[in-house]
């Protein structure tokens, strides 16, 4: 297993840059996910490190020796993608134990490492099977094994899981971490889903327009985004406008201190986890309507209306009310985060 460094990766197509600068550091055992939009330049950051694709700037380091000119072949970069590419005409067993015969592992070793690689992804019993007669979590699962054979220096994850349905998804975006966790193996997962990244990473990488915006833990990348623009891209939020009086940011729901000051023309930033929400009657803070319930099973999401601002709320859903219904509302202020206002 490595510890991989990216220093300043840049990479341009048709005279537009695509990667500006990519450094982050992904340590030994590690599981960071590359997190954006599409076309933000994921794949070819993972492309770049496998040696598919050679950027015209920076250095790739496995275990702090660079790979830039070894080829991919030799690197020990092995990616899975999100369809899988097995080979149509092997079966099974046949398609993991590939790299190894390419590798001239005598047949003896490969029957041994396909056994115990049968036996990690929970498919004793499938080695004559084709692709053809798996299930996409199954052929996803050979896929993997294929990629574990050759022992990589680190595994590469493309949209793994994109083509596999919800209830699936979830089954085996567990099952890739305990796998991850179990063979403590170097990994890089792409995906354009913060709730994948939150629940599977030690790190996110939140990339934006070909550069790196955060290299955090899910939780600092979600609770203390670096900024307005991660902080959009992650999830729901509200803006409260407010006025800065004696080192407090003054808003309709109370004051936020502030610690440093960059700007006059801020306002905060909270998520709807953090408004509270109360029948009307407990009269503990500002009043309005609700004017939109979304069921999400666990969660129901509410928008209300106080004054000429909208509100996001989001509560467990013991705690229902009705559309039209007067609430009241607390935020938790100690949980806002204040940003300097972009033009919208
Ligand atoms: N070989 C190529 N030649 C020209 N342009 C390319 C090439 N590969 C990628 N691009 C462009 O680079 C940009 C980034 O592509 P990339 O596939 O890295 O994005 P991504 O973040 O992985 O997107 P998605 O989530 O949709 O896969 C896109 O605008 C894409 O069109």
């Amino acid at each position: 297993m490595s510890k991989i460094d990216l220093v300043n990766i840049s990479k341009t197509f048709d005279n537009k840059k695509i990667l500006d600068n990519i450094n982050f550091t992904v340590k030994e055992g590690e599981l960071v996910s590359l997190l954006g939009p599409s076309g933000c330049g994921k794949s070819t950051t993972l492309k770049i490190i496998a040696g598919i694709i050679k950027p015209e700037d920076g250095d790739i380091l496995f275990n702090d020796k660079s790979v830039i000119n070894i080829p991919v072949e030799k690197r020990g970069a092995i990616i899975v993608f999100q369809d899988y590419l097995l080979f149509p005409h092997m079966t099974v067993e046949e398609n993991i134990s590939f790299g190894l015969k390419m590798a001239k592992v005598k047949k003896e070793k490969r029957i041994e490492k396909v056994k115990e690689l049968l036996e990690l992804v929970h498919l004793n019993g499938y080695e004559k099977k084709y692709p053809s007669e798996l299930s996409g979590g199954q052929k996803q699962r050979v896929a993997i094994a294929r990629a574990l054979a050759v022992d990589p220096k680190v595994l590469l994850l493309d949209e793994p899981f994109s083509n596999l349905d919800i209830n699936l998804r979830d089954t085996m975006r567990e099952f890739v971490s305990n796998i991850q966790r179990k063979l403590k193996i170097t990994t890089i997962l792409v995906t354009h889903d913060k709730e994948e990244a939150l629940m599977m990473s030690d790190k996110i990488a939140v990339m934006l327009n070909g550069k790196i915006k955060q290299f955090a833990t899910p939780y600092e990348v979600y609770t203390n985004p670096a900024s307005k623009e991660v902080a959009d891209f992650f999830g729901e939020k509200n803006y409260i406008d407010g006025k800065i009086n004696n080192s407090h940011f003054v808003t309709e729901f109370g004051n936020i201190p502030i610690y440093s000051r960059t700007s006059s023309n801020l306002h905060a930033m909270i998520r709807p986890e953090d408004v509270k929400i109360f029948p009307r009657e407990y009269n503990n803070g500002p009043v309005g309507k609700i004017i939109k319930k979304k069921f999400a099973g666990e969660k129901i999401y509410y928008d209300i209306k106080i004054k000429d601002k909208v509100i996001k709320c989001s509560t467990d859903s013991i705690n229902k009310f009705d559309i039209d219904s007067q609430v009241c509302i607390c935020v938790d202020l100690e949980k806002a985060i204040l940003y300097e206002k972009t033009e919208e």
